[in-house]
């Protein structure tokens, strides 16, 4: 606790003198006001994490001050200090947002006690801050490409809208990413974000996830278990490789998804929910469709608004720049340094065709940020299939021979060793090697081995 800025607000300069000596003892940096005008003035120029403010100053009610606090420092905590008759007016401040008051004369015991509890209440707002800036970035997308700055904008329109989305793109392009997106950056936001990995749901689970089941519904539903639609309820799914599913499936989803009405297995009771779906496949739907895997009436219902997701390799420099942000983000969580990508690094990752697209880029930013040494990272340390121009090194330094050659050798040390152990009894010989006489003579003559 000890490093918090406190700003003292009282125009009684024996108090705002008696605060600041007891809490510069504690090892705090204190300034102090003696008005609203000059408190304003001290609250422009620092943060100040804690607010001694007294009810009544000569330019004004100490409350008028709550406002302006919370806006130019919203986690600020403002204690109210009041003499016994302004109690009424300190508990009003406490309805405006005030932290806490205490009551003159003022003890050190209750400045440190008060300090304490705001500490622990400005630590946990930190913390949740963090915590929402790394939400915030978990799903933001990183590119200045065309069809990426293209990408966005069709993600800020629709996520204005409730249009069903079907999101396209081969595996690790983002899709996941983009729906989070979409969700965050829409009016359910604060709803949950739910997903369902379709590929990996037997058929014969897909309804108790998604509706989930009442104890006894079934032998092992010993509790109750709510479903991912109850769970979504107000939110989005995700339908994550949705072109996965059965047929089967596919018939009892579509039917659930056009009622938003279900109940849980076990009970009667219907359940209604609002959810907006968006759905996410690396497979030709057209084909799929044609081919009789995907039903038609389906797709036309997931897929009002369709989003393309392009390969990473069509991405031009966004390649540089992703690998750029996964190297310092993997390196700040690994609390390291990041070193620099050297220009024929750069030069190879743009040449490599990323099959595993994003993912792919990601994975081997975060190898590179443990395994680069010297600050920089240079071709040497990465994987050679991503190197492909590189000066190969001859055959005979890295001390490998044509398989011709290996065989004849090998084939010439096993006739040598027949020979010693057998004599000159070639029957005998050809026999054991399992080949036929003539070709036995054939080699013996090849490898000059005839005495
Ligand atoms: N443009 C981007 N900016 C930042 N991070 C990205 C970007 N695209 C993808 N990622 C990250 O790459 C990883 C793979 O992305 P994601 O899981 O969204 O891909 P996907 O297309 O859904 O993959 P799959 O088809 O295998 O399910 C995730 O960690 C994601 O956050």
């Amino acid at each position: 606790m000890n490093g918090f800025s406190i700003l003292v607000v009282d125009d009684e300069k024996n108090i705002t003198d008696l605060l600041k000596d007891i809490l510069e003892d504690e090892g705090f940096y204190v300034e102090t006001a003696q008005s609203v005008k000059e408190a304003k003035e001290r609250l422009r120029e620092k943060d100040f994490e804690i607010i001694f403010l007294d009810v009544w100053l000569p330019d004004g009610e100490g409350t008028d001050l709550i406002p302006y606090i919370k806006e130019v420092n919203p986690i600020s905590k403002i204690v109210m200090i009041s003499g016994h008759a302004n109690i009424p007016i300190a508990v009003k401040a406490l309805k405006e947002g005030a932290f806490d008051f205490l009551e003159k004369p003022i003890s050190t015991d209750s400045i440190l006690a008060v300090i304490e509890k705001a500490g622990k209440e400005i630590k946990k707002e930190v913390e949740y801050r963090f915590l929402k800036e790394k939400e915030f970035e978990s799903f933001q997308i990183i590119g200045e490409s065309e069809p990426i700055k293209k990408l966005k904008k069709q993600i800020e329109k629709v996520a204005k809208t409730n249009a069903w989305v079907m999101i396209f793109g081969e595996n690790g392009t983002g899709k996941e990413l983009v729906a989070r997106s979409i969700h965050y950056l829409s009016e359910r936001a604060d709803k949950p974000f739910v997903d369902i990995n379709c590929a990996a749901i037997p058929d014969d689970l897909l309804e108790s996830e998604l509706f989930g089941y009442e104890k006894g519904a079934f032998s092992g539903a010993v509790s109750r278990k709510l479903g991912k639609l109850e769970i979504a309820d107000g939110g989005t799914l995700f339908l994550d490789e949705v072109a996965d599913m059965s047929l089967s499936s596919q018939a009892k989803l579509l039917r659930v998804l056009e009622e938003q009405e279900f109940s849980r297995l076990g009970s009667n009771q219907k359940i209604k929910v609002d959810i907006r779906v968006i759905s996410a496949t690396n497979k030709n739907l057209d084909r799929e469709i044609q081919e009789g895997r995907f039903r038609q009436d389906l797709a036309f219902r997931l897929s009002v608004v369709p989003l393309y997701v392009p390969p990473l390799r069509e991405r031009g420099d966004d390649i540089i720049l992703l690998a750029e942000y996964f190297l310092e983000r993997s390196c700040r969580e690994n609390k390291m340094e990041k070193p620099v990508l050297s220009d024929d690094v750069k030069e190879a990752l743009l040449k490599y065709s990323w099959p595993g697209n994003v993912r792919e880029l990601k994975n081997l930013m975060e190898r590179l940020c443990i395994f680069a040494s010297d600050g920089i990272v240079t071709v040497d340390d990465l994987p050679s299939y991503i190197v492909k121009n590189r000066p190969v090194r001859s055959r005979s330094e890295i001390g490998i021979k044509p398989l011709k050659q290996a065989r004849e050798e090998a084939e010439k040390e096993v006739i040598k060793q027949a020979l010693k152990q057998y004599g000159r009894n070639l029957k005998e010989i050809a026999k054991v090697l399992e080949v036929d006489l003539s070709s036995l003579y054939r080699k013996i003559k090849q490898y000059n081995l005839e005495e």
